[in-house]
């Protein structure tokens, strides 16, 4: 059996974070571990409340998976502080993990900020350059980045940016595109661009779309796919999960994990 760890943070609603995660690798039939780094009270109404665990303990807990079970692909996301983010990068080095993916997780839909404004210097200076792939949003990308981005152009020359942070490959995700009717996302291995586009669910029941579309490609990857694989699976993943949201309490409900499976069982091709 693959094994994937997230090292992210805990959502009470279960629509992000870990918990998204390890519904996902469940999904995509990994076994998941987990690292916490803070513990969120959220719902579909928002944060009310962010508890973050010592650094010693995350560090014990990943040791813990180390020294035991061990991990095929790793995924970070909300992280938290500058000391999270470079004892795991530390640890990263430590073990020779190779199969990373950074979600550089800074801000929920709510607003509430989930990275603290001087981790920032960390994330770039420590993560990135360990990272297989990094996936941010257009917000998160702005910010690490340092310029807007409004065009195709754009996207392309802050992805340019990503891989000379020493990422080895970058998704910058559409979700906050200003078109109405299709999320397009560009992937750049370093020399080719690719866009992997989908029609644009019109719902509010998104919480959660970065960490589940994350953990897919840490999946797929930790099952020995490509990584440019890893995010046509990861888009399709998180389409179906999209289209058959969740409609539950009084906000941004979270995404359907059980749909992409769902939908290849129906096919008889889950592999
Ligand atoms: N309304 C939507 N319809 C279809 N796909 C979406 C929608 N919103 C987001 N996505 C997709 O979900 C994934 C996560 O994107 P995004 O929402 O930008 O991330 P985040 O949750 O980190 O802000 C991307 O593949 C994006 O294209
Ligand atoms: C604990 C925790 N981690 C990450 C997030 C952000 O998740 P994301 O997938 O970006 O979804 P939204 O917050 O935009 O719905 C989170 N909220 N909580």
């Amino acid at each position: 059996m693959r094994k994937a760890l997230t090292i992210a943070g805990s959502d009470s609603g279960g629509g992000a974070g870990i918990q998204a995660d390890l519904k996902t690798f469940q999904e995509l039939e990994v076994y998941g571990m987990s690292a916490i780094t803070a513990v969120t009270a959220q719902n579909t109404l928002g944060v009310q409340g962010v508890y973050p665990m010592s650094t010693d303990a995350v560090v014990q807990q990943i040791n813990s998976i180390a020294n035991d079970i061990g991990v095929d692909a790793l995924k970070t996301g909300m992280l938290f502080s500058a000391d999270i983010i470079d004892a795991v990068s530390q640890q990263i080095t430590e073990y020779n993990w190779r199969n990373i993916v950074v979600d550089p997780v800074m801000i929920a839909k709510g607003g509430a900020s989930l990275l603290q404004q001087e981790a920032i210097a960390a994330l770039k200076q420590k993560l990135i350059p360990l990272s297989l792939i990094i996936t941010p949003n257009i917000p998160e990308a702005e910010v690490i980045i340092g310029m807007e981005i409004k065009t195709k152009e754009d996207k392309e020359a802050a992805a340019k940016k990503f891989i000379e942070l020493g990422a080895k490959n970058v998704v910058i995700k559409g979700g906050h595109d200003a078109d109405p009717l299709e999320t397009m996302d560009l992937f750049f291995d370093g020399c080719e661009f690719a866009y992997y586009s989908s029609k644009r669910i019109d719902t509010q029941n998104t919480h959660g779309t970065g960490c589940t579309f994350s953990a897919a490609i840490t999946a797929e990857i930790a099952k020995g796919k490509k990584v440019q694989e890893a995010v046509i699976t990861a888009k399709d993943f998180i389409q179906a999960a999209i289209e058959e949201n969740i409609s539950l309490g009084n906000g941004h409900g979270p995404t359907n994990h059980w749909a992409y499976k769902k939908r290849i069982l129906q096919k008889g091709l889950f592999v």
